[in-house]
């Protein structure tokens, strides 16, 4: 059914469910509308840009922070989905104050409605103009993934942008929520995208902290996901966020993810963020040692198929085959991160970590 504003607009201002509208539209609404909400102490402007866009304001109160909130990057990683989902009915139904610009991205409804990480070309490689780019899948293709990439690339500039034309001086930051594909010795960490020698921030891992995230990755290279599309153009502080392991919709254990929730609530209701000071000694912070590609058809691994993230190994060990070539450790205690031998040729099939100091 071909869906009109008003429809639009009436159907979420009776549900407040946007990700249900998503997901019954996951090739676009096809429209887009722009209305106000009232709760006891405010009226919010509301701006449904596109099936898994949405934008909140507040009116009436001058806003110096500029959020992001994406999930559904890849469709089958449903807590963050369930999360974002529940940010958003509070906001549409005046149940939530708000005080900072937020946007709010479920990424692939395509793929959240297959329960699959992608549909054709997985999205988190298409950033920084990797939509664009060959990437070994033939020159000058364009499936439904890129377009999408380009969309997201494009709403998160103008949304940046926008944020400027209300004041200078801004904070401007994007958590995208994803879960692992295996378990995880540490349930909860953080890919914190290559700054290009900028710091590291300690208040942005004591905020990650205040999340339940204690465990953190330094990445040293420029990458073509989300978060440091959002790091590197915008100056945004953005992390690729993982919570758990991935689950059929509804079966998540929400309780996992009460520190998660209220934290961003805080963050974007203006509320007092209970910080600690940052102390090392609280986190276990890795840097990424080896980025394996996989190069060859013949892929594989030499740990089992359930080896949580963050198992180390001994330095000298084969991690994996690609072809002929032996994947070694270089490091003793070096660890695995994302383990995935069915990636498509060119694309990231594991990463290693090994201990580091911020
Ligand atoms: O568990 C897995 O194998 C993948 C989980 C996931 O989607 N991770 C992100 C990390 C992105 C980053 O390195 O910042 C991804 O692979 O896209
Ligand atoms: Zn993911």
């Amino acid at each position: 059914m071909k869906l009109t504003a008003q429809h639009l607009q009436q159907q979420l201002t009776h549900t407040g469910d946007f990700l249900s509208l998503t997901r019954q539209y996951p090739e676009g609404f096809g429209t887009s509308v722009t209305f106000q909400v009232k709760n006891l102490h405010q009226i919010i402007n509301v701006n449904v840009l596109e099936t898994g866009l949405i934008i909140f304001e507040p009116v009436s109160k001058t806003t110096t922070q500029d959020i992001v909130l994406s999930s559904a990057v890849h469709g089958n990683e449903t807590a963050p989905i369930e999360i974002c989902a529940d940010l958003i009915q509070q906001l549409i139904m005046g149940q939530l104050y708000l005080a900072e610009r937020v946007l709010f991205i479920f990424g692939n409804p395509a793929s959240m409605n297959i329960a699959e990480r992608f549909v054709e070309e997985n999205m988190n490689r298409l950033f920084s103009g990797g939509h664009s780019q060959d990437q070994g899948q033939g020159a000058g293709l364009i499936n439904k993934e890129r377009l999408r990439a380009k969309l997201l690339e494009d709403t998160v500039r103008e949304f940046f942008e926008q944020g400027s034309q209300v004041s200078q001086n801004r904070k401007r930051s994007h958590y995208d929520l994803h879960t692992a594909i295996r378990g995880s010795k540490n349930d909860k960490f953080a890919v914190y995208p290559f700054r290009h020698g900028k710091p590291w921030k300690k208040e942005q891992l004591s905020f990650l902290q205040a999340c339940g995230i204690e465990t953190i990755l330094l990445s040293h290279s420029p990458t073509t996901t989300f978060s440091y599309y959002s790091s590197n153009e915008f100056g945004a502080d953005a992390f690729t966020v993982e919570l758990g392991k991935v689950m059929p919709f509804g079966e998540n254990d929400m309780s996992k993810f009460t520190q998660v929730k209220s934290t961003l609530t805080a963050l974007i209701s203006g509320n007092k963020l209970e910080l600690k000071p940052f102390n090392e000694s609280d986190f276990y912070i890795y840097e990424i040692h080896q980025i394996i590609n996989r190069t060859h058809e013949n892929f594989s691994f030499t740990f089992a198929d359930d080896a949580e993230n963050f198992t180390d190994f001994p330095k000298g060990s084969v991690l994996a085959y690609d072809g002929d070539k032996a994947i070694v450790t270089e490091v003793e205690g070096e660890a695995i991160i994302f383990p995935n031998a069915e990636v498509a040729i060119g694309q990231r099939a594991l990463l290693t970590v090994i201990p580091a100091k911020i």
